[in-house]
C-alpha cells in the first residue's frame, strides 16, 4: 500500500457515500477508489470506470456495495489463482484512475420483506427518468470534482448490471439531449460532460416490452409499470429499440463489452440477442476495428454475475484492454 507524503492519504483510496446532489437524499450518493495518486494516473492512459447497480430500480438491498467484490479483484490482480487472467487485469489497472460506484434513486417496493418502501420517502418513490437523472447528475458532480469526462481530464467507461446496463446506455440518451442545440467544441465536449468511450452491460434488460412478453410471472410487468409507468413509454425508455450508438451520435464511443449468462433465471438471453442486432446495425464490430462489440458467455445465477465479481471485473478489464490496444490517447 502506498502513501502520499504531502498529505498522508494511503492508496488504494477509498470515499464513501458522498452526496452528489445537494440537497441529497442518502441514495443520492456514490462511492470512489483511486488505486494510486491522480498526479501518477495520466488521462491520456488512464481512464474511470463508473458502475450502475442492479436491482430491477426499486430493490433497496443492492446498493453501491454491488461492485466491491469486483473492486477488490481488480485492485489486487495477482494474489488471483489464474495467472493468466491476473497479469491481465494488472495490466487493466494500470489503465485505470479511479472507480466510482453510484447510487441512485429508487422506484416504490412496499411489499419488501425487510425495507418496505414508505410512500413518503421520496427517495424511494420516483419514476423513469430520475433514475438515469441522478446518474447524469453523478456524472456531473464527478465531472465538477474529479475532471472525469471534462475537458483537459479523464475519459471514462459506464458498466451496469441489469437494470443498470440499460441506465448506462439511457445515459448516453440523456447526454445525447443535453448535446442538442449545443455547439460542440473541437474535444467533443458538450455541457462540460463528454459521452463515455465504452460501455459495459452485464445481465442487462434492453427492451422492455420484450422483457415483459417473455416472462410469465406478473411480477416483471409490475417491476415495469412501476419505474416506466404504463406501456407508452417502454419503447421510448429502451435502447435495443430507439438506438442512437452510431458514429455521428456517440463519436466517443470505442467499446461495447455486453455479457451474458446462459444460467441466469431472471433476465433471458433474447435481451443481449436484440442489443448485439441494435450495434451491428449501428456499425459496431464484433470481429475488430475502432468500434468493437465484444459479447462475452459468462457462467453463474443472474447475482451470482456481481457477488463473484471475477467476470465483473474481467468485463471491465476486456474493455479498458481493448481502448489500450487500439492506441488512441484516452484524453478528452
Ligand atoms: N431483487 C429484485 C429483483 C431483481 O433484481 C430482478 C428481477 C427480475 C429481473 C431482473 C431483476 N433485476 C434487474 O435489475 C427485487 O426484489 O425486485
Amino acid at each position: 500500500m502506498a502513501s502520499d507524503p504531502h498529505n498522508s492519504i494511503s492508496y488504494p483510496y477509498h470515499a464513501r457515500n458522498i452526496p452528489y446532489t445537494s440537497p441529497s437524499s442518502p441514495l443520492q450518493t456514490l462511492d470512489i477508489c483511486l488505486p494510486r495518486p491522480l498526479s501518477s494516473s495520466d488521462p491520456t492512459s488512464t481512464i474511470w470506470i463508473i458502475y450502475i447497480h442492479g436491482g430491477a430500480w426499486r430493490d433497496p438491498l443492492l446498493t453501491s456495495h454491488q461492485f466491491d467484490p469486483a473492486l477488490r479483484i481488480l485492485l489486487s490482480p495477482l494474489s488471483q489463482p489464474t495467472p493468466t487472467s491476473g497479469l491481465g487485469r494488472a495490466k487493466a489497472l494500470t489503465h485505470i484512475a479511479g472507480f466510482a460506484t453510484l447510487n441512485y434513486r429508487l422506484s416504490s417496493y412496499p411489499s419488501h420483506p425487510t425495507h418496505p418502501s414508505d410512500p413518503t420517502d421520496e427517495s424511494r418513490n420516483v419514476r423513469h427518468p430520475a433514475h438515469v437523472e441522478d446518474v447524469r447528475a453523478a456524472l456531473e458532480w464527478l465531472a465538477g470534482e474529479y475532471k472525469v469526462g471534462a475537458l483537459g481530464g479523464w475519459g471514462w467507461v459506464v458498466v451496469g448490471h441489469s437494470c443498470g446496463a440499460m441506465m448506462g446506455l439511457q445515459l448516453l440518451h440523456q447526454l445525447r439531449d443535453i448535446d442538442l442545440g449545443i455547439e460542440r467544441d473541437m474535444d467533443g465536449v458538450a455541457g462540460g460532460l463528454s459521452m463515455p468511450l465504452g460501455v459495459v452491460g452485464l445481465e442487462g434488460i434492453y427492451d422492455l416490452e420484450a422483457f415483459v412478453r417473455n416472462h410469465e410471472e406478473k411480477v416483471y410487468r409490475e417491476i415495469v409499470t412501476n419505474a416506466f409507468g404504463d406501456e407508452e413509454g417502454w419503447r421510448e425508455a429502451s435502447p435495443a429499440v430507439m438506438g442512437g450508438f452510431g458514429r455521428e451520435i456517440w463519436r466517443e464511443g470505442r467499446v461495447v463489452v455486453l455479457g451474458h449468462s446462459g444460467e441466469d433465471e431472471l433476465v433471458e438471453r433474447e435481451q443481449v440477442e436484440r442489443m448485439v442486432g441494435r450495434l451491428v446495425g449501428e456499425e459496431w464490430e464484433e470481429e475488430r476495428g475502432e468500434r468493437r462489440l465484444l459479447v462475452v458467455k459468462l457462467w453463474g445465477k443472474h447475482d451470482e454475475i456481481w457477488e463473484e465479481g471475477t467476470q465483473v471485473a474481467d468485463a471491465i478489464g476486456a474493455a479498458v484492454l481493448d481502448l489500450a490496444d487500439q492506441n488512441i490517447p484516452f484524453k478528452q
